[in-house]
């Protein structure tokens, strides 16, 4: 194809992160998106990647598994993302200081999301007496942000509100230029590089990280081993937590 056609045809690649406490939903909304389908999911172990073409773009979308003892391995995630996509239970008020601690807090002043925009999504709408989004901006306190930044109300099982979230992303990274979508994970360089690069499905299954679907081979090696070495770590504890 001459490079007037490829300029004109090429998609957008863009690179999302969802992130959120364990059980808000991150990856029934992922598979939601990739599949149109409703996903039996198990708790995230280490992460699921997918790329979901929508309008002219590519974004590839990383779904971070949120045990709180693997929270603080999001940071490595935070480098060359565009968007981050907070995923809130909106049916669990309870919650919403830990959600802002643990995890709100640290991205926002994280100097690699400096310039990411921003979108909550007030998941699990399909619930009754859940929190509104005037609640939830408010609890959050998000009128203070210096990021751009949206709140969109969604169920991830039902599919309401995830069209909207695309279109308010493609709309706001359209006008933005995006950073290198390329860029993965950035693991701690101590870390050793795995025997495989397969990384544990949400849905049970064994997925192998290839560069054709996700371009990030490299860096699903390297987290990879970060989340190996913590989980080795965090059994240990238990292990010894078990002997106390
Ligand atoms: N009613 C309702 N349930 C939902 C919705 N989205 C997700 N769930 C349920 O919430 C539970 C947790 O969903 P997951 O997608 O596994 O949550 P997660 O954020 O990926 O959790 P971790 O992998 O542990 O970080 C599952 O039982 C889902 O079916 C929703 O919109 N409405
Ligand atoms: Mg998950």
């Amino acid at each position: 194809m001459g490079q007037f056609w490829t300029r004109i045809f090429k998609h957008k690649d863009v690179r999302i992160l969802l992130l959120g406490l364990d059980s808000a939903g991150k990856t029934t909304i992922l598979y939601k998106l990739k599949l149109d389908e409703l996903v039996t999911t198990i708790p995230t172990i280490g992460f699921n990647v997918e790329t979901i073409q929508f309008k002219d773009f590519n974004f590839t979308a990383w779904d971070i598994g949120s045990r709180d003892k693997i929270r603080p391995l999001f940071r490595h995630y935070y480098k060359g993302s565009d968007a981050v996509v907070f995923v809130i239970d909106s049916h669990d008020r309870e919650r919403l200081d830990e959600l802002n601690y643990d995890v709100i807090k640290p991205a926002v002043a994280a100097e690699e999301l400096k310039e990411s925009i921003f979108l909550f999504l007030a998941n699990k709408n399909d619930l009754e007496n859940n929190m509104t989004t005037e609640e939830i901006v408010d609890k959050l306190g998000l009128k203070n942000l210096k990021h751009k930044w949206n709140i969109i109300s969604v169920s991830g099982v039902k599919g309401d509100g995830l069209h909207s979230a695309l279109d308010w992303l493609a709309s706001s990274l359209g006008s933005l230029p995006v950073k290198n979508p390329k860029q993965g994970p950035n693991p701690s360089k101590t870390q050793s590089k795995p025997s495989d690069n397969s990384v544990t499905m949400a849905t049970g299954e064994t997925s192998q990280c290839n560069e054709e679907v996700t371009g990030q081979k490299d860096y699903c090696s390297r987290a990879y081993s970060a989340l190996k070495c913590l989980f080795v770590r965090t059994n240990r504890t238990s292990d010894s937590d078990d002997n106390d």
